[in-house]
């Protein structure tokens, strides 16, 4: 455990009954997104995927802010270091970077545990593409979100024009917040579904979150996961195609011990049963 989730910037803990929390962990820059971390975030997303002994990952931040976005002190948008490439060809360099930043991202989306997005202080730019490809989000009264990117010249390219409109139940919404770079009460946020609780303080948050996570992670794992995949399969597919994802992947999943083993237990309302790793 030690070596494999050693990181620089991640906080990395296993809270046992199949609870992990990851933590972005720069808080003196407000947990600014540098290269490393963004790295460090892509790996730990495909590590915790193939854990046996995680079913339910809190990503949450340390000190004052979730995320305060890119990191603006270069890094990560510089230009290749060889001048003499034609336009071609440092547009191919950096297209390649946005999409490895983005890879990282989608990797939380890819990871077939749920993933609970816990946010207090700032949640701004590349903080909010981040939450954008987890799970479920929650939020203390303290949290306030902004679709920064144009505030900084750019138009949103790793996950927040894409997601959100999946996510949020308000376009004419959406697009006032992504033009207008505006910071966004937990309230506001709430009532257009970017977030679906807000809590008093981080404290209140993180027992809360935690029971939440420890109830989702005393279910089936082949129940839970195969419903992300589901879900994930259903966003970007028709009805049709998704029924049809369904058939092909319950095929196999309807055979799984967990099945009699779930029902039996709610059936005679006794507590769950322990379920084989997945
Ligand atoms: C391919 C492109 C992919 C992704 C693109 C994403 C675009 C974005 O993310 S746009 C958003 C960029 N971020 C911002 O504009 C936020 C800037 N920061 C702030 O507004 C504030 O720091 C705050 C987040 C509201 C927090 O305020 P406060 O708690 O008062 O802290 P500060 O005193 O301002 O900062 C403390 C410390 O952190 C450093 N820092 C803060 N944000 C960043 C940042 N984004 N990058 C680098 N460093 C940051 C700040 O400089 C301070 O450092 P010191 O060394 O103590 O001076």
């Amino acid at each position: 455990m030690a070596q494999k989730y050693s990181y620089e910037f991640l906080k990395v803990q296993n809270f046992g009954d199949y609870v992990w929390r990851v933590s972005l962990n720069r808080p003196n820059k407000r947990n600014a997104l540098n290269l490393q971390i963004w790295n460090e975030i892509g790996d730990v997303f495909v590590k915790l995927d193939e854990d046996k002994d995680c079913r339910v990952i809190i990503l949450d931040g340390e000190g004052k802010s979730f995320c305060a976005g890119i990191d603006l002190n270069g890094g990560i948008l510089d230009k290749n270091d060889d001048e003499n490439l034609d336009v071609a060809r440092e547009a191919r360099f950096i297209g390649r970077k946005i999409a490895h930043l983005q890879q990282c991202f989608t990797n939380i989306e890819k990871c077939c545990k749920p993933v609970i997005a816990v946010v207090h202080g700032a949640c701004v730019g590349g903080g909010v593409d981040l939450i954008a490809a987890c799970d479920i989000r929650h939020c203390s009264e303290d949290a306030f979100f902004s679709i920064k990117e144009v505030d900084v010249g750019l138009a949103a390219d790793v996950g927040s024009l894409n997601r959100l409109p999946k996510l949020v139940g308000n376009h004419s919404w959406l697009r006032e917040i992504a033009y207008t770079a505006r910071n966004i009460k937990p309230q506001e946020a709430l009532e257009f579904g970017l977030v679906n609780q807000i809590h008093k303080s981080k404290e209140d948050m993180a027992q809360s979150v935690a029971t939440l996570a420890k109830e989702i992670a005393s279910k089936s794992p082949v129940a839970i996961q195969g419903t992300k995949v589901v879900l994930n399969y259903s966003k970007d597919h028709s009805t049709d195609e998704s029924l049809n994802f369904t058939v092909a992947w319950n095929a196999s999943q309807l055979q799984t011990e967990d099945i009699p083993k779930s029902a039996m237990a709610s059936f005679s309302k006794k507590e769950l049963p322990e379920f084989s790793k997945l």
